[in-house]
């Protein structure tokens, strides 16, 4: 470590002024109230990290004057290895890895005996996984968790299934993500991750990441963040030298202010607007915030700002108000694609939606598509005015093949490459013999998750089975999805997409039962260049689900 260094916490942006730290140390401007190194852990593995004013945690020093009074957490989660950090942690001697549990306490694994496996004398502290199942507010073990579900644990004995408040669970990445001494146990809960949202860094949710920032040429950063970890990003500014892009595994919003530190440091320029952040800021997400990186001291193109905005306005008032092409390239899908009588046409936005019309747009959502599939092949089904269909809202990470699925059911067809950058709903008939089930299908895209859950009545939980990260992320999915319906829990069904790319395969089918189990539904694999009859089982199955919750209320 070459140089102090501020971390700061999401309700303070900036560091606090005033005498600088000394060599070796941060300066915590935000409560850690369960800091600790994996330095530490090794030396007292089990002890309670829980920080006072003036402690010494690990090489760093809390600033006495703001140590724990609120909610920040120091994760010195790889021990520096991940993350290319100026902490520099010692590498631990027999401990190669240790983690907090929801309370804080820490508890070491794969601690000594190199095999990877809980130590016999870890006891039930911990899961299968190795990782805490703690209740942080009693001390007590949690039942009912699962390696990629934690938060939903309840304690056996205090029923506290809300987990210490500063404590973040964050099944995404169940870990792998992190490499991390603390695992995601100790990252933030995604409802503090949404309040600190509101602040200067501008990133909603963990669906937005740092490749949103692009790098275009030498005097350009290139960020490639996982930012699983939080705050940590500022333990950039000691590595951003010699090198015009770099790499931060670190947690969520207030990375936009570390990173500009960093990137000021060596570079001259920022430039945004990659294919995908633009992609992204098309559907509604927020776009990050630039002028952190502006105020320190980079000269930043933001290719989007005008332009593109303009455009995506153009063609969202182009789709409302009269009708022309609003997605050419999906469109043109559609068109040139389907072979047969399958028509694509679009809907005067201020025309009622019915059932008989083919693609409903949910209210109040600016820039959704509309159109109509239309078809008259017998075996891909008709659109009719259907009296109750089925409500089927279809979720997953961005890429994991959503929109392609929908379309194959839809149309037949599996459409390579398009651009489905807009959320819609398609009113469709599953020709099944003897019966054709009435489905709406939303394709959920970008903002507005609370009316998505809302209208559903039934999920699709799309992941890519080559994607192990969208797989990692239905936990936080569902508890959101749990969140937004209070009562009787709405039918979901899990649906492992791209099972064709058997050489690129990240989960394994034992990992999707076991989570099928846990979560009590029905698991599909599938590939949308199945044959039809393949790609439509994970839907009719939903339908059914949803028919029996019907009936049960
Ligand atoms: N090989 C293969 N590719 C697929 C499959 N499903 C989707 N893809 C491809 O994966 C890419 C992403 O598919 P989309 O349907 O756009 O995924 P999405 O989930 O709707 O993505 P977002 O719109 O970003 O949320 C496209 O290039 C598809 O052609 C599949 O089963 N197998």
């Amino acid at each position: 470590m070459t140089e102090a260094m501020t971390v700061q916490g999401c309700d303070n942006q900036h560091p606090r002024s005033g005498s600088s730290p000394p060599q070796d140390t941060v300066t915590l401007t935000q409560c850690l109230p369960h800091a600790s190194t994996r330095h530490q852990a090794h030396a007292s593995p089990g002890s309670s990290q829980v920080c006072s004013p003036g402690d010494s945690v690990g090489i760093q020093q809390v600033d006495p004057e703001v140590c724990c009074e609120s909610r920040a957490v120091l994760r010195f989660s790889d021990g520096g290895r991940n993350i290319p950090s100026g902490v520099d942690l010692p590498e631990p001697e027999t401990c190669d890895t240790a983690q907090m549990s929801p309370g804080g306490e820490q508890v070491s694994r794969e601690c000594g005996d190199g095999t990877g496996e809980p130590r016999a004398d870890s006891g039930p502290s911990q899961d299968h996984a190795g990782r805490s199942t703690t209740c942080g507010e009693h001390n007590r073990s949690f039942d009912n968790l699962s390696a990629i579900e934690t938060a939903s644990g309840t304690c056996t004995s205090c029923d506290n299934n809300t987990i210490s408040p500063q404590i973040v669970v964050r099944p995404e990445d169940n870990g792998s993500q992190v490499r991390s001494g603390l695992t995601h146990e100790t990252l933030w809960r995604s409802d503090s991750w949404e309040s600190c949202s509101t602040t200067s860094s501008g990133y909603s949710d963990d669906s937005v990441r740092s490749d949103d920032l692009s790098h275009d040429s030498e005097n350009d950063i290139f960020i490639d963040c996982g930012h699983d970890d939080f705050p940590f990003c500022q333990c950039l500014n000691e590595k951003v030298g010699g090198t015009s892009s770099f790499h931060c595994e670190h947690d969520d919003f207030p990375f936009c202010d570390c990173l500009a530190q960093a990137a000021a440091k060596k570079h001259k320029s920022l430039r945004y607007g990659s294919p995908r952040g633009e992609r992204r800021r098309q559907r509604g997400y927020i776009r990050p915030s630039l002028s952190a990186f502006r105020d320190a001291g980079l000269e930043v193109f933001d290719e989007t700002e005008e332009s593109d905005f303009q455009e995506s306005e153009t063609e969202a008032d182009t789709t409302r108000g009269h009708g022309t092409d609003v997605d050419s390239d999906y469109t043109a899908g559609l068109e040139s694609d389907v072979e047969g009588a399958v028509g694509y046409t679009e809907l005067d936005a201020d025309e009622p939606s019915t059932p008989s019309t083919g693609l409903l747009a949910p209210p109040g959502l600016p820039g959704v598509r509309r159109a109509s599939i239309v078809t008259s092949n017998s075996r891909r089904g008709s659109i009719q005015a259907t009296p109750e269909p089925v409500k089927v809202a279809v979720f997953g990470s961005d890429g994991v093949g959503k929109s392609a699925l929908i379309v194959r059911l839809l149309t037949g067809r599996f459409i390579g490459e398009y651009d489905p950058t807009m959320e819609a709903v398609y009113n469709y008939l599953v020709p099944l013999p003897g019966h054709d089930l009435p489905l709406q299908v939303m394709d959920t895209a970008g903002q507005g998750r609370e009316r998505q859950v809302s209208w559903g009545e039934g999920f699709l939980l799309v992941f890519s089975l080559t994607c192990r990260r969208s797989f990692l992320s239905l936990g936080h999915l569902r508890r959101v999805i749990l969140e937004l319906t209070p009562g009787a829990p709405r039918p979901l069904v899990l649906v492992g997409n791209k099972a064709d790319l058997t050489h690129a395969r990240e989960v394994t089918q034992e990992e999707i039962r076991d989570l099928a189990d846990l979560w009590g539904c029905e698991y599909y694999e599938v590939a949308a260049p199945e044959p039809w009859e393949v790609v439509v089982r994970p839907f009719t199955a939903l339908y059914q689900a949803v028919l029996q919750s019907r009936g049960a209320q």
